[in-house]
C-alpha cells in the first residue's frame, strides 16, 4: 500500500492520518479536503537539520513557501527552527503577519517591485536574493537614502542543466533567472554590489530546477559557484559568508519515483561545499538550502468525493470528483502523476481500472489515468496522496469553483488552518457595471 508518514488504514477500513479519520474529517469540513500531516513535515524539518548538525556546519534550511503558504504553516516552519523563502509581497506578507522572524527570512523573485522591495526592507528581512541589474537599481534607490546596506545574495545560473521536466527547470543558461554565470553578467552584478553602500554582499545563491532525484547537478552547481567566488576572493578579496544551494530534492508521488533521503543530499553538498573551501583556501561560508516540496509534498492529502461515472465502452471508463485542476494543476501543466485509494473502503478489492477526471470544463482536467480501484460509487471518497506541494498554492477558482480547506493533524488531533471558500468569497471583489447613458 503507498502509504506515507502516520497514514495507515483504521479498524472500519477508513484511511487514517495522523490518528484522524479522514473519512470523518471529509463530512466535518466537505471535501474537496487538504489534509496535511504534521508530523512528517516535522520529521522532514528535522531531517534535513540533523543531517547538517551530524557535519558540524554552519547551515540554514529555508522552507520555500511557494510550495505552501499559509500563517498555520509558516508558524510551523518557524516552530521547527526552519529559515523562509519568500517570492512576493503575498508570501512576505503571510509570514510577517503569522509572526515569522524577519531576519530568517529570504526574500526571491525574478520580478520584484518597488512596491515589495520596500515593505521587505521596513521589515528587515534576513536577505535579498538578488535576481537582476534592475533589481539592484531598485534596491540601490530605495537603501540609499537610509544608510544601511542591504545584506544579499546574487542569484546565479550556473549552466547547470537537471534532469526533471522542461517547466521546472531553472538553472540552465537560457532561463528567465538570475545572473549568467559564464558570460560576465554575475562579475558585473559583482563590481556593482561591491561598489555601492547600498549592499552587503553574503555570497551567491543558485537553483538548478525541482524534482531532482541525482546529486550531482548540485555538487556540479556547488563547484561552479565556488570556483566563481574563489575568483573574486583572488581578484578583489571578497570573503563568501554564505552559499545558498537552493531547493529541488525529490519525492516519491508514485511507484515509479525512487528518491534518496534527504540527508543524502545534504551530505554530497556538504562535502563538496567543504573541499571546494579548502582546495580554494577559503573559510567555510554558511551553507544554506530551500527545500520546498521535500519539506510538505508528501505530507499532504486530498480528499474528494466521487460524482459521475462515464463509460466509454472497450476504451476507458471516467469517474468524476468534485475538485481537478482547480485545486491541483499539476496533472495538466506538468504531466504530474499520483496514486490514490478510496478513503472510506481502504483494502477493496481492486476490481476496475478507471481514469479520474475533475469537474472543471477542460479536456486536460483529469487528475489521475488508469487507476486499479475498488468499484467506486457516487459520494465515495477518493483520497489523492502527495498533494502538499504546490497543490493549494496553485489552486485557483476557474470555473468559479471555491478553493478547498486545509486541515492540519497530529496526535488525533485535526485543526482547520484554511476555511473553505464560499460563493460569497468568490464576488467580494466584483463590482457592478454601471453602463453610461448616452446623451
Ligand atoms: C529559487 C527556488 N528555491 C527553492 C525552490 C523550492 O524547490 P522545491 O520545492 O523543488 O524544493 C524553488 C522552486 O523550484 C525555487 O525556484
Ligand atoms: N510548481 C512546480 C515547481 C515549481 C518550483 C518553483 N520554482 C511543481 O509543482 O512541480
Amino acid at each position: 500500500m503507498f502509504f506515507h508518514g502516520t497514514s495507515r488504514v483504521n479498524e472500519k477500513g477508513h484511511l487514517e492520518i495522523g490518528g484522524v479519520d479522514t473519512v470523518e474529517l471529509a463530512e466535518m469540513y466537505g471535501t474537496p479536503l487538504y489534509i496535511y500531516d504534521v508530523a512528517l513535515i516535522r520529521a522532514r524539518a528535522r531531517a534535513f537539520k540533523e543531517a547538517f548538525r551530524r557535519h558540524g556546519v554552519r547551515a540554514q534550511v529555508a522552507y520555500a513557501s511557494k510550495a505552501f503558504s499559509s500563517i498555520a504553516i509558516v508558524q510551523l516552519a518557524a516552530e521547527e527552527g526552519l529559515s523562509l523563502d519568500v517570492v512576493s509581497g503575498g508570501e512576505l506578507y503571510t509570514a510577517i503577519a503569522a509572526g515569522f522572524p524577519s531576519e530568517r527570512i529570504h526574500f526571491h523573485g525574478n520580478n520584484k517591485s518597488r512596491d515589495e522591495l520596500e515593505m521587505a526592507l521596513k521589515h528587515g528581512v534576513g536577505c535579498i536574493v538578488a535576481d537582476n541589474f534592475y533589481e539592484l537599481e531598485l534596491i540601490e534607490q530605495l537603501a540609499v537614502p537610509s544608510g544601511r546596506a542591504v545584506p544579499v545574495l546574487l542569484r546565479v545560473t550556473p549552466g547547470v542543466e537537471a534532469h526533471t521536466h522542461d517547466y521546472i527547470l531553472t538553472g540552465q543558461e537560457d532561463s528567465k533567472f538570475g545572473f549568467d554565470l559564464n558570460n560576465g553578467q554575475a562579475d558585473e552584478a559583482f563590481r556593482r554590489v561591491m561598489g555601492s553602500p547600498a549592499f552587503q554582499l553574503l555570497g551567491v545563491h543558485c537553483h538548478i530546477g525541482s524534482q531532482i532525484f541525482e546529486t550531482a547537478g548540485f555538487v556540479l552547481a556547488a563547484q561552479k559557484v565556488f570556483t566563481k567566488m574563489a575568483e573574486w576572493n583572488k581578484e578583489h578579496g571578497f570573503v563568501p559568508s554564505v552559499i545558498n544551494l537552493g531547493g529541488g530534492f525529490g519525492i516519491r508521488y508514485t511507484e515509479e519515483d525512487d528518491p534518496i533521503p534527504v540527508s543524502a543530499y545534504v551530505d554530497c553538498i556538504v562535502e563538496e561545499v567543504k573541499k571546494q573551501a579548502e582546495a580554494h583556501r577559503l573559510p567555510l561560508p554558511e551553507i544554506w538550502i530551500e527545500p520546498g516540496r521535500s519539506l510538505v509534498g508528501d505530507a499532504g492529502t486530498t480528499i474528494y468525493t466521487i460524482g459521475s461515472r462515464k463509460d466509454v465502452p472497450n476504451v476507458r471508463t471516467y469517474i468524476a470528483v468534485d475538485g481537478g485542476m482547480s485545486d491541483n494543476i499539476r496533472p495538466a501543466l506538468y504531466g504530474a502523476k499520483y496514486e490514490a485509494v478510496i478513503a472510506n473502503r481502504v483494502l477493496g478489492e481492486r476490481t476496475e481500472t478507471v481514469s479520474i477526471a475533475g469537474k472543471c470544463c477542460e479536456s486536460g482536467d483529469m487528475l489521475i489515468w488508469d487507476l486499479a480501484l475498488p468499484e467506486a460509487k457516487p459520494g465515495d471518497y477518493l483520497a489523492v496522496f502527495c498533494t502538499g506541494a504546490y497543490g493549494y498554492s496553485m489552486a485557483n477558482n476557474y470555473n468559479r469553483l471555491p478553493r478547498p480547506a486545509v486541515v492540519f493533524v497530529e496526535n488525533g488531533d485535526a485543526q482547520l488552518v484554511v476555511k473553505r471558500e464560499t460563493y460569497e468569497d468568490l464576488i467580494q471583489h466584483d463590482l457592478p457595471f454601471k453602463a453610461k447613458v448616452r446623451k
